[in-house]
């Protein structure tokens, strides 16, 4: 009724005796009779505000294009050049594909009327050009080539159906699919007490908060349990125990004071203490940091837009915290401010990176893996190579770990592989082999680990340091 009203005032308005400019089809219109109606027509407009595959266009530019006996049927000589004009709504399934459309928005009458305008009266030269390039479309994307890409797509999705296993975890917002290879599997104290047992030559790195320390404990503090089994296994003169971890290096040496033989990488590995006696080792990477002045005022800018947020600033790093704001909208801008400092910051040399409730902007090279590799390889050139490694972290930053790890202890041309024993913190995906629930589970496994080697070295009795073992 509303199209009728609309057309009438239209055509009052506009027509004359003997002319209608607008002309309502309201019937059946049968298949030849469209088809001169899209092969005539100077100009299409499809502009629905919702859509799902519109396929109008597409017959439209077929019908423009016509065949030799169209063309002799519209009076058209051979080889004259074919135009179609198209005005499509933002909003259809067919707008992202033909790119020789004018594209509106159908809640913008004045930009249609403009679009209409132009399309009417662009040059012959343009309209033929954008016609070819809506052909080039169309007849390249056949009906064989959506079922073959529909088919590529489905194979791709299931390619690892068989040699995944998937689950659901979680709910709301924080629902997830894992898909996990049926390989990774939870690390038991049996197994890997007997390669420790046959080793000699190990090297045990652990990430701190939530591997050691959980994510939810208020004391940030290692408690005395950590510390006691810190101290067991680095008494074993075959240890080599590392924490590493994304934390500055004055907490670290504090919490740390009394495990004196142990190893420490704050802030990613920008620093390295190779035990409590030696001095700090500072990576050498350009010392330039005039990245911080861009990063800070953007966090600052997060900041106050997100209650309970703060700047935490590292000798190498800036961190944006998020876990005390409230966690979806924290979760949000989180993601926001990570492309946000992307792209601010795509000329310096450094990365933008997610963590746990956290953003962290840190120089490039400035990795969990890049310590790794330092101590194995080091270890490897003091001609004794690791027959036993242990890495275990909950985060994203301890998947570097993992890889390198493994990377540098295959690569290298050792006699024989080493044990090695690559550990997340929970189920999720991640380069790890085995994974442990919790904190509760790690250190039960260190515990397990120390008392093998109480068991061992009381009967030997020898204390070498670590100094002398590296
Ligand atoms: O490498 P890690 O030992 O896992 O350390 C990573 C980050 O640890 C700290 O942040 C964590 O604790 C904060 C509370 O103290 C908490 O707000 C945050 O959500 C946790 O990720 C540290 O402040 C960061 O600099 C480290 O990168």
């Amino acid at each position: 009724m509303e199209t009728y009203t609309i057309t009438k005032r239209i055509n009052d308005t506009f027509g004359f005796p003997g002319y209608e400019p607008v002309v309502l089809i309201d019937r059946h219109v049968p298949f030849c009779e469209k088809t001169a109606y899209y092969a005539f027509a100077e100009c299409c407009i499809v502009n629905a505000v919702r859509d799902g595959m519109n396929l109008i266009p597409y017959k439209y530019i077929v019908c423009r294009q016509g065949t030799p006996k169209m063309d002799e049927a519209l009076g058209v000589a051979p080889g004259w050049r074919h135009t179609s004009t198209l005005v499509v709504s933002e909003f259809t399934g067919c707008s992202p594909s033909l790119s020789g459309a004018i594209r509106v928005n159908p809640w913008d009458i004045e930009a249609v009327s403009n679009a209409l305008n132009v399309a009417i009266n662009m040059p012959d030269l343009e309209k033929q050009l954008r016609h070819e390039k809506h052909y080039r479309y169309v007849s390249s994307h056949d009906i064989a080539y959506w079922a073959c890409s529909f088919m590529q797509d489905l194979t791709r999705a299931c390619e690892y159906h068989y040699s995944k296993r998937c689950w659901g975890i979680g709910f709301g917002l924080n629902f997830r699919i894992l898909s996990l290879s049926p390989s990774f599997r939870k690390l038991s104290n049996d197994y890997i007490i007997t390669a420790y047992k046959r080793t000699s030559k190990r090297a045990i790195f652990l990430d701190y908060d939530g591997t050691v320390v959980a994510q939810t404990s208020i004391p940030k503090t290692p408690s005395p349990e950590v510390i006691s089994v810190l101290n067991n296994l680095c008494s074993d003169p075959r240890n080599n125990v590392f924490i590493v971890s994304g934390r500055g290096k004055k907490s670290l040496s504090d919490w740390f004071a009394q495990c004196e033989n142990l190893g420490i990488a704050a802030e990613h590995g920008y620093f390295l203490r190779w035990s409590g006696m030696s001095d700090w080792e500072t990576r050498s990477l350009a010392a330039d940091f005039d990245w911080k002045n861009t990063a800070k005022p953007v966090m600052k800018l997060y900041t106050e837009t997100t209650d309970g947020s703060y700047i935490e600033t590292k000798e190498s790093a800036l961190v944006w915290h998020h876990e005390d704001a409230d966690p979806d909208f924290g979760s949000c801008q989180a993601k926001e401010l990570l492309d946000h400092l992307e792209n601010v910051l795509a000329n310096d040399p450094v990365v933008v990176k997610r963590g746990q409730n956290i953003v962290e902007v840190k120089p490039q090279g400035v990795t969990k893996g890049f310590v790794a590799e330092k101590v194995l390889s080091l270890m490897i050139a003091n001609g004794k190579p690791p027959d036993f490694v242990l890495c275990i972290g909950d985060d994203r930053s301890d998947e570097d770990m993992f890889e390198s790890m493994s990377n540098t202890a295959y690569g290298s041309s050792l006699a024989s592989a080493p044990a090695i024993f690559a550990c997340t913190v929970g189920q999720k995906p991640s380069k790890a082999r085995y994974y442990l629930d919790d904190t509760v589970d790690v250190l039960a496994l260190l515990q397990c680990l120390a008392d093998a080697s109480k068991s061992k070295s009381s009967s030997t009795e020898t204390q070498v340091s670590f100094d002398n073992f590296v």
